[in-house]
C-alpha cells in the first residue's frame, strides 16, 4: 500500500476519442498517450491519486478492422468496442509497463451504479485500487450499453466517476486551450475564461461539436463541469495536447490552497514540483500563473455520496407533482404525505426513483410579465413508497386514509424525507444532449462563453 502524503490530491483526467487515435486514420496518437502516460506516474511520484477516464474503444476498434465510419448499427458499434477495448488496454498497459506503473481497468454502465450496493462496491474498488498505488482506467461499458443505461458520453462518465471517489480535480483534456468570451477566431481580442465560479450564470455557444469518432463536445463538458462542481470537484478544461499542464495546474492548486500554511509545507511543496520538473515559479501562460485553462471552482456546499447517487445515477421512472404546501413541508424537513400529491405520471414500482415537480395554482407572473395560471417546476428527486397505481389513488387523501382506500398501508409517506433531495442551483440536471445544431444555450445567463471552434 501506498503510504498518502498530507497534500495528496485525487486527480480525475479525461480523454476523448480525438486525443487518443487519429480522427481520419484511426491511428493512436502515441505522442500524446505517451505524455499522458509520463504526467500520471509523475503525479503518482509526487504522492497523487490518479484515474484516467478513456475513450477510444471504438475508434481503435475501427483501425483494427479497417473500418473508415463510425457505423450506425449499435451491435456493429458495440462489436467494435469490443475489439477496440483490449487494445486500448494493452496499449495503455504497454506504455504504463515502461514506467512500472500497474494500472486497472474498470467498465461502467449506468445501471451499475444505479444500485446503491453495486455503486459502493465500485466506490469501495476505486479506493482499493488507488490505496494501492494502482491508475485505474475507465470507460463505459460499451458492449453492453444501451440507451437507457448509457451515461452517453465520457464527460459525464468522468464527472460521475470524480464524484464517487471524491476527487479534487477533474481534467477535461480537449483540443482548446480553454473557453473564452468570444469567438477569438474571428475575434482577435477575444478574452480566455480562466475561473468559472458559478456555471449557472453563463451562456455557453456549444457549437464545438465532439469529433466524428467521439460523442462529446464542448456542451459535454460543460455539463460534465456542472455535476463535478456540484460534488465538490474542481473542474478544469484545458488542451489535449500538452498533457504537461496538468502537473502544473495541480501543484499552482495545491501551493494556492495551502497559501498561509507553514514555510515548511510550502517548501515541500516545491521540492515535489521540483522533483517533477516543474518550475513553479517560470510560468508557461500567458501571463503569470499556470497554462491556460478554465478552471470551474468546486461548489462551497457540496453534494456528495448517498445524495449525489439519488441526484445524479438514476435514471427516474416517473414524476410526482406535488403543491406548494407539500414543497414547504419538505424544505422544512418532513416527508411527502399524500395529502399533498396532486398529480402522478409514468409507471413506476414502489422503491423506484421519480421526479419532484412543484405545481404552483396560484396565478404568478411570467418572465414575460404576463399572468399565468400554473407553473410547474423541477425541484428534486425522490424514491417512493408506493407504486405509481398506488399513489394515483391514494393522492389528496389523509395519511390514516390509505388503508381504507388501498387495503394495507405500507407507510404514511409517499416518500420519507431521507430519500428526497432537492437540487441546488448549480446542480440541476441538463436537458439530454442534442446534436450541435439543435442545442441551445445551456442556461440563461450574462456571461457568453465559446471554444475556438465556435
Ligand atoms: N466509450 C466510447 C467513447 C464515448 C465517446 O465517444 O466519448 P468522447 O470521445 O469523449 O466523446 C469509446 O471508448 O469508444
Amino acid at each position: 500500500m501506498t503510504k498518502r502524503s498530507p497534500h495528496a490530491m485525487t486527480v480525475v483526467i479525461k480523454l476523448g476519442t480525438s486525443s487518443i487515435v487519429d480522427e481520419k486514420t484511426h491511428e493512436p496518437l502515441l505522442p500524446i498517450l505517451t505524455l499522458i502516460v509520463d504526467t500520471a506516474v509523475k503525479l503518482r511520484k509526487s504522492g497523487h491519486r490518479v484515474v484516467l477516464v478513456s475513450s477510444g474503444a471504438i475508434g481503435v476498434g475501427l483501425r483494427r478492422m479497417d473500418v473508415d465510419h463510425r457505423p450506425k448499427h449499435l451491435s456493429q458499434l458495440q462489436a467494435l468496442a469490443a475489439i477496440g477495448q483490449c487494445r486500448l488496454m494493452s496499449l495503455w498497459d504497454g506504455l504504463f509497463q515502461h514506467l512500472e506503473q500497474p494500472i486497472a481497468q474498470i467498465l461502467l454502465t449506468k445501471n451499475d451504479i444505479a444500485d446503491r450496493t453495486r455503486y459502493l462496491n465500485a466506490q469501495n474498488t476505486f479506493n482499493s485500487l488507488l490505496d494501492m498505488g494502482v491508475i485505474p482506467i475507465v470507460n463505459e461499458n460499451d458492449t453492453l450499453a444501451v440507451s437507457e443505461i448509457k451515461f452517453g458520453d465520457n464527460d459525464t462518465l468522468s464527472a460521475i466517476t470524480a464524484a464517487m471517489i471524491h476527487a479534487d480535480h477533474l481534467f477535461l483534456m480537449t483540443d482548446v486551450d480553454c473557453l473564452y468570451d468570444k469567438n477569438p477566431r474571428s475575434n482577435p481580442d477575444a478574452k480566455p475564461i480562466e475561473v468559472v465560479e458559478d456555471i449557472s450564470e453563463i451562456v455557453a455557444d456549444v457549437s464545438s461539436a465532439g469529433s466524428s469518432v467521439g460523442t462529446g463536445g464542448m456542451g459535454t463538458k460543460l455539463i460534465a463541469a456542472r455535476l463535478g462542481t456540484s460534488a465538490g470537484v474542481t473542474v478544469i478544461i484545458t488542451r489535449s495536447s500538452n498533457p504537461g499542464n496538468i502537473l502544473n495546474i495541480v501543484n499552482y492548486l495545491t501551493l494556492q490552497s495551502r497559501a498561509g500554511t507553514p514555510d515548511d509545507e510550502v517548501e515541500e511543496l516545491s521540492l515535489i514540483a521540483s522533483s517533477t520538473s516543474l518550475n513553479l515559479m517560470a510560468p508557461s501562460g500567458p501571463s503569470d500563473g499556470p497554462p491556460l485553462h478554465t478552471r470551474f471552482l468546486p461548489s462551497s456546499e457540496p453534494i456528495r455520496d448517498r445524495h449525489f447517487w439519488l441526484l445524479h445515477t438514476l435514471n427516474p421512472h416517473g414524476t410526482i407533482y406535488i403543491d406548494q404546501g407539500a414543497h414547504r413541508a419538505l424544505v422544512n424537513k418532513a416527508g411527502l404525505l399524500p395529502v399533498g400529491v396532486v398529480d402522478v405520471e409514468g409507471n413506476f414500482a414502489s422503491h423506484e426513483p421519480v421526479r419532484i415537480v412543484v405545481v404552483n395554482r396560484l396565478p404568478t407572473p411570467g418572465p414575460d410579465g404576463k399572468m399565468r395560471g400554473e407553473l410547474e417546476e423541477e425541484v428534486g428527486r425522490a424514491i417512493v413508497n408506493y407504486a405509481s397505481a398506488e399513489i394515483t389513488r391514494i393522492m389528496g387523501h389523509q395519511s390514516h386514509d390509505i388503508e381504507e382506500v388501498l387495503g394495507y398501508a405500507d407507510s404514511e409517506y409517499v416518500a420519507n424525507r431521507q430519500h428526497v433531495v432537492f437540487f441546488r442551483k448549480d446542480s440541476r440536471p441538463p436537458t439530454p444532449v442534442q446534436t450541435p445544431a439543435q442545442t441551445p444555450a445551456i442556461t440563461p445567463g450574462q456571461t457568453p462563453l465559446q471554444t475556438p471552434g465556435a
